[in-house]
This record gives structure tokens, C-alpha cells and sequence, in this order.
């Protein structure tokens, strides 16, 4: 399996407003090569806080790029994976629309009712007592021959996953704006690191829209 972290974010560090509504940080070019990165991954995942704040669709936005997929014989757009511990995922999100696959992980806590109310839009994963176990649930999804996945956020997810050792790859996107606000989310939150930090060695650096395209891979 390889895992790919993609997250825009400003000068500053954070990937939207104290409001925690979407923030629009990435210009029409980086928005390009985000969509070709969905184009080429089997599945893309986020973590709840995002969906409740973004109602994100996390589909391939290019008709020529879906048809390929097609024609690769792979379904038009990548799968969605949603981490969403107690089941919180609306039943009328965009994300549980009928444009792609959906999983959504959750934990046994999730109320059962909530589950039911899901399980025909989206198949569960259940990994983990209260909270997804993450490297349970990547298991599984990797069960379900899902090999390349890409996740978007947010700032929670993204923590607990470089803390589980699961990153292979982080690119970022530094636009050109500054947010600031101590509780707006930034790219790793979660409790933080106070020892052994995740080491990255920079394998890309380049002028992308007014901003800078970072590409890192996880060092173990
Ligand atoms: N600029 C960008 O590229 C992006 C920005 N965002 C922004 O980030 C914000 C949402 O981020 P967050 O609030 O951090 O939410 P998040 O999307 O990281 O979801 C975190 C939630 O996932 C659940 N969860 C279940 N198991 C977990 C586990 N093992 N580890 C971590 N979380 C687990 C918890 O309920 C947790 O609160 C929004 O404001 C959104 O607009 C989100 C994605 C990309
Ligand atoms: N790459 C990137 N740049 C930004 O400026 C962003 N705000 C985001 N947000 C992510 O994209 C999701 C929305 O996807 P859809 O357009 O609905 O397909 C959003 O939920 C964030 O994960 N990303």
C-alpha cells in the first residue's frame, strides 16, 4: 500500500479558518495536479471533521481523466473513504452519492442505527472500540484492493496517521495568504509530537500559482 498526504495550506500552516469553513488556498493550477492525483489513486480519504465542514464530493473533476480510468478498466472515479468513528457521516452527504464507492471506517461504538442508516450508501469497515484503529482499518481497505490511497485532511487525520507510521508521501501546497487564529486547523494536529517528530527528506520544491509546491517522503 502506499499513502499519499495532499493538503493545501497557507504561509502560516493552517488549512482553513477558525470558522473551520473551506478556504479556498490552492490556485487553478495546483487544483490540476490535485485532480490528476485523485485520477491516479484508488481511493481518497478524510477524516469526518471534514466532512461535516466541507461536504467535499472527492471526485475527478476532468472528464478525459475519468474516461481513462474507464478505459483502464477501473471505475470512473476513485473510491471515498470517510474515517468517522461514530458513524457521524449524513446520510445525505455528497460523499455518500452515487458518483463513487464509499467506505467509511468506523469504530464498535458507532450506534447501530447510524450504521443502518449508511450501510446502503456506503460498505462499513469497523476497526477499533471507540475510536478506528487506522492501521486495522488500512488493512482492510487494502483486503479490498485498495493499494493507492491519497488523503485530504484534515489536520486530525493527517496527525494520527503520521503517529501510526501509515504516511509515505506528503505534499503540501504553501499559498500565498495568511489565516493565523490559535484554533484554526493546521496541517498536523491532533496531541502533537513532543518526541521523535516524524523526519521528512524534501524531494521536490517548485513555484506552483502564487505559491510553492512541497513534495516530502516519511522517513521511519
Ligand atoms: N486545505 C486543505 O487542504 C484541507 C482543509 N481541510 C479543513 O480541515 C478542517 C477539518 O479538519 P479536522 O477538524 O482536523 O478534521 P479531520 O477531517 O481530520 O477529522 C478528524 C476526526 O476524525 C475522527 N477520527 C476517527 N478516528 C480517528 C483517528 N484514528 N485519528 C484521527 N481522527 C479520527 C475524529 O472524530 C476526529 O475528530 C476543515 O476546516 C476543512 O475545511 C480539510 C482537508 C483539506
Ligand atoms: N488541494 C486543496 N486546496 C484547497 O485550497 C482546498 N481548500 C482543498 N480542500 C480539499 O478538497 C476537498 C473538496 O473536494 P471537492 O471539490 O468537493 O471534490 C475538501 O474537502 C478538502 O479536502 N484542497
Amino acid at each position: 500500500m502506499n499513502v499519499v498526504v495532499n493538503a493545501a495550506m497557507s504561509a502560516d500552516g493552517k488549512l482553513s479558518s477558525r470558522r473551520r469553513e473551506q478556504v479556498t488556498i490552492s490556485g487553478s493550477e495546483d487544483f490540476e495536479r490535485v485532480d490528476r492525483l485523485r485520477a491516479d489513486s484508488d481511493a481518497v480519504v478524510v477524516g469526518i471533521g471534514t466532512v461535516l465542514a466541507d461536504d467535499p464530493r472527492l471526485t475527478v473533476k476532468d472528464r478525459d481523466r475519468r474516461e481513462r480510468r474507464l478505459e483502464n478498466g477501473e471505475p470512473a472515479n476513485p473510491a471515498r473513504v470517510v474515517v468517522d468513528s461514530n458513524a457521524r457521516t449524513p446520510p445525505d452527504a455528497r460523499i455518500v452519492d452515487e458518483q463513487a464507492e464509499t467506505y467509511l471506517c468506523v469504530s464498535e461504538n458507532a450506534p447501530v442505527e447510524r450504521r443502518m442508516n449508511l450501510s446502503d450508501r456506503a460498505t462499513l469497515v469497523t476497526a477499533g472500540e471507540k475510536r478506528v484503529d487506522l492501521l486495522r482499518a488500512f488493512a482492510m481497505l487494502q483486503q479490498n484492493g485498495l493499494e493507492r490511497l491519497m488523503v485530504e485532511g484534515g489536520g486530525e487525520l493527517i496527525f494520527s496517521l503520521l503517529e501510526n507510521g501509515l504516511v509515505d508521501e506528503l505534499t503540501v501546497f504553501v499559498g500565498p495568504q495568511i489565516i493565523g487564529g490559535r484554533d484554526a486547523p493546521t496541517l498536523a494536529d491532533g496531541d502533537g509530537f513532543v518526541e521523535n517528530f516524524p523526519e521528512l527528506s524534501l524531494e521536490e520544491l517548485e513555484k506552483v500559482d502564487d505559491g510553492v509546491l512541497l513534495r516530502w517522503t516519511v522517513q521511519y
